[in-house]
């Protein structure tokens, strides 16, 4: 069986569609398409024989379509034979065939009575009038304020929405010179989305009546960025969301590995699986999988794979499945938000979900070691579990939701940022003074991220203290030339570094000896639980200027090295600097307050 890709209007040869390999095609020879509109490498075609489909994907500017279905750049698509191909702007039509020979080229348009301008009027009549989104559009702002009884409204597609309005349905742009204002704009958008999950959504108070969307009319894939969405044919919007995790929960792998040897290396994890997701589809949930793909980013995981895995295993299932895939770091990953606030606000057909309503199931639920009788390992994270704590949703463990088995026990992690007292003691002993009259060294000591800047911005700079910090100057050695300059000059000093071992700190020490003046340590306490937290909230709200993330190493290094500060090292005082929560802006806070690591 091979495949070919033919020109309905004759226009070229069939082009053959090796099974498995990516054919690019575009303006060129191949296709005798001269459209400027039309780039040289407008679409990749990857033919799979055995299900007799072909995968296209838009890699030009202009839009491609398949039958009424429009792309982006970045969308894929799976077409079959008998449908209809428009390489660009709804032009140029083509239809794929699967055959033991070469099929012959159909008569060109100029040799039929259907002249070129026919053909064209037939492609400009069956040029695509919706788009995926039309069926799982964003949320304009006017649908926020609708009510979600008005079933019609929220059914009928948005096809009126200017494309790319929202930063969140941009590519992924990570090296554009755009990036800042973009990750600005979708911070202040995921902020808002978080302060609104906390406190003023709405769950369609005791309504248990569903609304429903359009049927997704195809399968499809988005690229947002660090999210990639699929969306099943056959996905209906709804007020209902059962989500699940998929690794772990809705699969195990067939090797009985921890991790997949391969891309086949997986099988449905219960036999209960499949009836329970139908069963849950005739009640009016929409099932959605939320999944965390590390590896995509990393490099480990091609995004190709893991898309035809994905497709594979709802094949399996035989249910219309949403699929949302955090593909890195950053606000799409659970247990933060960003996929949740997609999957509500652009990917539900304006239908606003009632999280009353709605349920999460994942494995990664902070099971200790031998949480059942043959279950020795404990998981692996409590991501799941925290993901749906901080959405406010029902969960349960899939052995919990799939097998019935009674609830098990779990410890979520020691650090839960909505206990942080804003109210608590900022110093100790209360008696100290933070800022001191005559000229002095400060030498900060604490983990990254533990808030030390913050803390010298906020109470040391307004008093006239400056601040050295080796990141920003680039070493030790200029951080200590700094530090004797800022004296010379007669001010006060904040070594504002980790400073972890006596002899990072002894280098200030002497300066401040040479030139006559006490210095003082202040030891900031947060934990290191804490100061993780701190640092994936700095890198989510990370706009462009500031601090890069500090990784597990960083934070590691800091403890090996660590060594208490003592008065004999020649300390005047030791003063301890608590972390007080403290934020001018409710929506950030609201973002601090739930749980961002796993
Ligand atoms: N008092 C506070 N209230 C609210 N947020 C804070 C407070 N202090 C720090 N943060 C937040 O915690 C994160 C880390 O703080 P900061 O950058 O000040 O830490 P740091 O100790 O200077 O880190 P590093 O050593 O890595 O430079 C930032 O996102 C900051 O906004």
């Amino acid at each position: 069986m091979e495949c070919f890709l033919l020109s309905q209007d004759g226009d070229h040869d069939p082009i053959p569609l090796p099974d498995g390999k990516a054919v690019v095609l575009g303006r060129g020879p191949e296709t005798c398409i001269k459209d400027s509109k039309c780039s040289r490498r407008q679409v990749e075609l990857l033919a799979d024989c055995a299900h007799q489909a072909v995968r296209i994907t838009q890699l030009g500017v202009n839009p491609t379509s398949v039958e009424e279905l429009e792309l982006k750049k970045g969308d894929s698509t799976t077409m079959k034979e008998g449908e209809t191909l428009f390489l660009v702007n709804g032009l140029y039509p083509h239809t794929v065939r699967f055959t033991g020979s070469k099929p012959t080229r159909p008569p060109s348009a100029s040799q039929t009575k259907t002249d070129v301008s026919g053909s064209l009027a037939r492609s400009r009549d069956t040029k695509p009038k919706r788009t995926v989104k039309d069926f799982f559009c964003a949320q304009r702002p006017e649908d926020s304020k609708r009510s979600p009884s008005s079933r019609e409204a929220h059914a009928e597609p948005s096809s009126k929405k200017p494309k790319g309005e929202s930063p969140m349905e941009q590519g992924s742009g990570s090296d554009s010179e755009e990036e800042a204002s973009r990750k600005l704009k979708q911070l202040q958008e995921t902020a808002a989305q978080a302060h609104q999950t906390n406190n003023t959504a709405a769950p369609l108070a005791g309504s248990s009546e569903i609304h429903r969307g359009d049927a997704c009319p195809r399968d499809s894939w988005e690229e947002h960025g660090k999210l990639l969405v699929f969306n099943k044919k056959g996905v209906q919007a709804s007020s209902k969301v059962a989500g699940f995790d998929i690794d772990g929960t809705i699969i195990t792998t067939k090797s009985g590995k921890v991790f997949p040897v391969g891309p086949d290396d997986w099988r449905i994890l219960y036999p209960e699986i499949p009836k329970k997701l139908k069963q849950l589809l005739s009640e009016g949930y929409k099932i959605v999988f939320l999944t965390n793909q590390l590896g995509i980013s990393r490099g480990r995981l091609k995004p190709e794979v893991f898309k035809a895995k994905a497709e594979a295993i709802i094949d399996q299932l035989a249910v219309p499945v949403q699929v949302l895939v955090a593909t890195g770091m950053g606000i799409y990953r659970k247990p933060a938000l960003g996929m949740w606030h997609h999957l509500c606000d652009k990917a539900n057909g304006g239908i606003q979900v009632d999280v009353q309503e709605s349920v999460y199931v994942g494995d990664a639920a902070g099971r200790p070691a031998n949480w059942a009788p043959d279950r020795k390992k404990k998981d692996f994270s409590c991501s799941d579990r925290l993901f749906a704590l901080n959405v406010g949703l029902k969960f349960a463990t899939p052995e919990e939701y799939f097998l019935g088995w009674k609830k098990a026990e779990f410890h979520l992690p020691t650090f839960d940022p909505r206990k942080v007292d804003p109210a608590a003691p900022l110093y100790d002993p209360p008696t100290a003074q933070l800022v001191s009259r005559s000229q002095e060294v400060v030498v900060a000591v604490g983990l990254p991220a533990a808030g030390k800047s913050t803390f010298t911005k906020e109470h040391m700079v307004p008093s006239g203290y400056v601040t050295a910090n080796r990141d920003t100057v680039g070493s030790w050695q200029k951080c200590v030339s700094m530090c004797e300059q800022f004296l010379k000059s007669g001010k006060s000093v904040f070594i504002d570094n980790t400073n972890p071992d006596v002899e990072s700190r002894r280098r200030y020490i002497d300066v401040a000896k040479k030139a006559g003046v006490p210095v003082r340590c202040f030891l900031f306490t947060a934990t290191i639980e804490m100061a993780k937290h701190n640092n994936t909230f700095r890198e989510m709200t990370y706009t462009g200027q500031g601090h890069q993330p500090v990784n597990d190493m960083v934070f590691n290094s800091y403890k090996s090295k660590y060594v208490a500060p003592s008065l004999n090292e020649g300390f005047s005082e030791i003063v301890k600097i608590h972390f007080v929560p403290s934020f001018k802006d409710p929506k950030l806070e609201a973002m601090y307050r739930l749980f961002l690591e796993g």
